[in-house]
């Protein structure tokens, strides 16, 4: 039978929650399809669900390509996405149709700055390997060595008065890290800009005096490598980024040194990682995002950084507390709601920078 409804559609590939999905099913005049299974949205359900519809809520796991848009068809008017990056979306064919992306760029900011801090802290103090040990029934077997399961110490002591921080990626996010870790005593903090940005004199002064650093700078790549003792990457994806830190970069990192990435995986050269660990090019790796997570399978116990004693890989939860991800739903329903009907998104991605 023919749909006689002129109800708007948005098709929903996450449930967003009880407060935000009401914001939408009590709307009254919109019909909301909703992905309810507790894992990732299958692509065939999109593909069957969203022709006709006018909105779109996704996350990092759903491709907006040509094909999911030609299957809508013209009455798609809004992509929301509940992210910070939009590298799923195909922003040619986005822009090509007018279609308005709405995302949460600002939200996430504290939540992913604790997640790098606690990743720094575990991969330095070697937490996964002491951990497995005492889930395993290692510990009455640890040798009480002064030395066993010893780790750099990401503070400062009278004795060792100095450590550099690194930032590739010196955005939102990395200013919240340096932040907390003015809390650690650190005392140099240096970073690779985005290619074409502007060195920020002001702002930089202003950072080395709120968090008491010694020095604050722009480097090179190399120099980022050769000198972080911590390094965090906090970088968007995509061909720019791609595979950035890879064996020529991972050689001139220092062997105490510890790499933490919080932005995407596939900055990094997994294999490339698994080397420097296992031969000892630097101390250990902390990584909430891995370049294979999005792989069919996939990262399972099997994957060379897994198995890795001093890499601690979690499950891409970075914006993952309560809070933030209730915040998150919310401007995501805000946005999604806003497109349909018509209205200027809460939050909307400016594109036409882009494309
Ligand atoms: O990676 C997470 C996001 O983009 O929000």
């Amino acid at each position: 039978m023919e749909r006689t409804t002129s109800r708007s559609k948005i098709v929903c590939c996450r449930d967003l929650g009880p407060t935000a999905m009401a914001l939408l099913t009590e709307h009254g005049n919109l019909e909301v399809v909703v992905w309810t299974e507790d894992r990732r949205c299958d692509r065939g359900w999109i593909l069957e669900n969203i022709p006709g519809a006018t909105g779109l809520v996704v996350s990092t796991t759903e491709i907006v390509n040509r094909e999911l848009v030609d299957t809508a068809g013209p009455n798609l008017r809004v992509v929301s996405t509940t992210s910070i990056g939009y590298e799923h979306i195909d922003l040619e064919v986005i822009a090509a149709r007018k279609i308005q992306v709405g995302y949460t760029p600002d939200i996430p900011t504290e939540a992913v700055a604790d997640s790098a801090i606690m990743l720094a802290l575990m991969a330095t103090r070697a937490a996964g390997q002491s951990y497995s040990l005492v889930k395993n029934n290692g510990w009455p077997t640890l040798s009480r060595s002064p030395f066993a399961l010893c780790g750099p110490q990401l503070s400062t002591t009278p004795f060792s008065p100095t450590r550099t921080i690194g930032f590739l990626g010196f955005g939102r996010i990395a200013h919240a890290v340096l932040t907390r870790l003015a809390a650690f005593g650190i005392t140099h903090c240096i970073y690779t800009p985005r290619p074409g940005a502007a060195v920020q004199t002001a702002r930089d002064a202003q950072l080395k005096d709120k968090h008491n650093l010694q020095e604050i700078a722009s480097v090179d790549l190399s120099t980022l490598a050769g000198r972080s003792d911590v390094l965090f990457i906090l970088t968007p994806g995509g061909s720019a980024t791609h595979h950035l830190v890879n064996s020529a970069f991972l050689r001139q990192m220092k062997p105490t040194s510890v790499l933490v990435n919080n932005g995407r995986g596939s900055v990094v050269d997994s294999i490339a990682l698994a080397q420097a660990l296992s031969e000892g090019w630097i101390w250990g790796a902390g990584l909430d995002v891995v370049e294979e997570e999005g792989a069919p399978g996939g990262v399972t116990s099997a994957h060379p950084l897994v198995s890795e004693p001093r890499c601690v890989v979690l499950p891409h939860l970075g914006s993952v507390a309560l809070e933030t991800r209730e915040e998150m739903a919310w401007l995501t329903a805000r946005n999604v709601l806003a497109g349909v009907l018509g209205e200027e998104l809460p939050v909307a991605l400016d594109y036409s920078a882009i494309v």
